[in-house]
């Protein structure tokens, strides 16, 4: 397909002003605060690799619980931040990982505990992997609760496990094998080591594509799977990466705490502790559960040296996590950068002010001849079908939404499905695409059944769609959005950079292609309805489909939009793509489409072209109504008037 350079490059929106650099304080520019973020992040680097010079033995060990915590909060911000799976039990790994290394220690003794903390790692990445595939289908608030059930599971295990754990008497760990006067320095250090490994695993899974299939999964893991992210893969190695390191932290914290037992190694209020540090210092930021987990522990030791005890936690806890929701909604981080954010844009007018661009910018260059309607009619008359329904059937509860519904789809055509509210055109798209499962009947694409086939796998296969409402990945740039489909699923993939090479210079050109080169960085959730269409409909291009489903591509939009998205798919289809669309506007449906099938109460009462459609008694009967036939007749009469006065 040829989408290069069809379109002339639109000018700058006169309400799109970007502020001069001269007007933004020289603290509040990008570089500036690149060299203070550079600088800060030595400085703690600095600082807490250091950190066992002060010889304060309660200073060390607030410090190294942070360390601990804050490893576990870079391992649940995989999971929690990236993937949006929130794990309030994680503390489970740290627990599994304590267990492995101290019952490693007891079986083998005379090998020092740390080397086991590796094994402990890759243990407990292993049970989380079966913690994974146990909830494959949960999500949500019954993911949560699973997450709860995991730590009081491991600590019962720790508990009734006796032979093994030595129940609740716990594993008293070996002293420490290294020199005296080394004291915590060996502890600390690993830890520090872990850190920066965390660190540097959660930066790379930001970078690739695994990272941004995950922001997919978190965003939206339906259209996830419609453009092609294989989320039950994803979400297994988002859980492995999210334990990984975080048992081996565990590994290391039960040695230094010299004890092992079910209480302290499966506690609730340390796993809310990780929670609290992701939240506090920003979901889905790299830094953020780090900067988190060195406000929450102190404060916590704090409140438990000074205060009364479990009681003054509790309550600590809960006004830090009402003072959050409240105030922080996004954690420290997020909100910072929004606030800088908004004082290098202020007095700026905001994307919804920018006006897309005059026709004459919009206009399509070198468009393809359309394909004369008499030669077109003849082609799709003996074109193969692309897709064929057949007997396709679906019921909620006692609403039978889809009956028996059968139709085909020509190749090279724009078909049109068009029928009543609630006559299950939606769920006919739902049901071809993957995103629900038929009760009865097939879907077949270029002849291969895919009726029980995976969202993904259909999207592999060629097939692309939109949504009625559109659903991009908000909190994506735009170009991130249609960098997002994958077209295949493979281990490697999963490692290259998210946005770049071939597939970012394809992104951009079809950013080009729809208009919207402008906006390639600002957050999709930042475009007007329309534009979102546009982008929905420049992702579902990337994969270079074979079939494309359009769910109501000119609802809820302006005028000159729907002439542009009519123009658009006019040249796609010259260029060989084939296209199912839903579509209520009639004047819309009827100068694009041919054929045209009709729904009404989940089957297809009628089919062929936009003339036959409009004639048709039954359509008529069950959608067009009689008045259409007047304003028909009307339009005609009109016409006929305005032609004859000009004669
Ligand atoms: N997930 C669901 N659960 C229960 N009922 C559903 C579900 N999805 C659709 N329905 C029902 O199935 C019927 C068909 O709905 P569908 O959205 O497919 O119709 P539609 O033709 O796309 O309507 P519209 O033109 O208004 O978008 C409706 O009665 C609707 O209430």
């Amino acid at each position: 397909m040829n989408t290069t350079k069809t379109h002339a490059k639109p000018s700058t929106p006169r309400s799109a002003t970007v502020p001069d650099a001269g007007e933004i304080p020289v603290w509040a520019r990008t570089e500036t605060i690149r060299r203070i973020v550079t600088v800060l992040l030595g400085i703690a680097a600095v600082v807490i690799a250091l950190f066992p010079v002060i010889p304060n033995r309660s200073a060390q060990s607030t410090v190294i619980i942070a360390l601990v915590v804050a490893i576990g909060a870079v391992g649940l911000n995989i999971i929690t931040g990236y993937t949006g799976y929130l794990s309030i039990g994680h503390f489970a790994f740290i627990g599994v990982g304590a267990y492995f290394v101290a019952i490693l220690a007891k079986v083998v003794p005379g090998v020092p505990p740390l080397v086991w903390v590796p094994v402990a790692g890759l243990v407990t990445a292993l049970l989380a992997v079966l913690l994974g595939l146990v909830t494959y289908r949960s999500r949500g608030p019954s993911f949560v609760i699973i997450s709860i059930a995991l730590l009081f599971l491991m600590r019962f295990v720790a508990t009734e496990w006796k032979a093994v754990t030595n129940g609740t008497s716990g594993i008293t760990m070996p002293m420490y094998s290294w020199p005296r006067e080394w004291g915590n320095w060996p502890i600390h250090l690993s830890l520090v080591v872990l850190l920066g490994l965390s660190l540097a695993l959660s930066w790379w899974i930001r970078r690739t594509k695994f990272g941004l299939g995950l922001i997919a999964i978190r965003e939206d893991e339906g259209k996830a799977g419609t453009v092609g992210v294989n989320s039950p893969v994803y979400k297994l190695l988002a859980f492995a990466a999210s334990a990984l390191l975080v048992g081996m932290a565990g590994g290391v914290y039960g040695y230094f705490m010299g004890f092992v037992d079910p209480v302290n190694m499966f506690s609730i209020l340390l796993s809310v502790q990780l929670v609290l540090a992701v939240i506090l210092g920003g979901r889905g930021t790299l830094f953020g559960p780090v900067l988190g987990a060195f406000i929450v522990v102190p404060l916590d030791i704090f409140a438990n040296n000074t205060g009364g005890g479990g009681n003054t936690r509790l309550v600590m806890f809960g006004l830090l996590l009402i003072f959050l929701v409240v105030l922080l909604p996004k954690g420290m981080l997020p909100s910072l950068s929004h606030q800088l954010e908004r004082i290098r844009t202020r007095g700026t007018a905001g994307l919804s002010g920018a006006r897309l661009g005059a026709a004459d910018e919009l206009s399509v260059r070198d468009r393809p001849k359309a394909p004369d309607p008499s030669e077109l009619a003849a082609r799709l008359k003996t074109a193969p079908p692309i897709l064929e329904v057949e007997g396709l059937s679906k019921s909620f509860g006692g609403n039978q939404a889809v009956n028996d519904c059968t139709f085909t789809v020509p190749e090279g055509s724009i078909t049109g499905l068009i029928g009543p509210n609630g006559s299950g055109k939606t769920t006919v798209f739902n049901l071809i695409s993957g995103t629900l499962l038929p009760d009865a009947g097939t879907v077949r694409i270029g002849g291969t059944d895919i009726s029980r086939m995976a969202s993904w796998g259909r999207a592999h296969r060629g097939l692309g769609r939109t949504f009625q409402s559109t659903r991009l990945f908000k909190e994506m740039s735009v170009l991130e959005n249609i960098a997002a489909p994958l077209g295949s699923f493979s281990i490697p993939q999963m490692g290259l950079d998210a946005v770049s090479g071939r597939e970012a210079e394809r992104a951009r050109e079809l950013l080009d292609f729809v208009g919207l080169s402008r906006y390639e960085q600002a957050k999709a959730g930042s475009l007007s309805y329309g534009q979102q269409k546009l982008v929905e409909l420049a992702q579902v291009l990337v994969l270079d489909p074979k079939l494309i489903l359009l769910d109501e591509p000119a609802g809820g939009i302006n005028p000159t939009l729907i002439e542009r998205m009519g123009d658009l798919i006019r040249d796609l289809n010259a260029q060989g793509k084939t296209f199912l669309l839903v579509e209520h506007n009639m004047p819309f449906v009827l100068g694009l489409c041919n054929p045209v099938r009709v729904l009404a109460q989940g089957h297809v009462i009628a089919t062929g072209s936009p003339d036959e459609i409009q004639k048709d008694d039954a359509v008529i009967d069950a959608y067009l109504g009689d008045d259409y036939l007047l304003d028909i007749d009307n339009s005609a009469t009109r016409r006929i008037a305005v032609e004859g006065s000009a004669s």
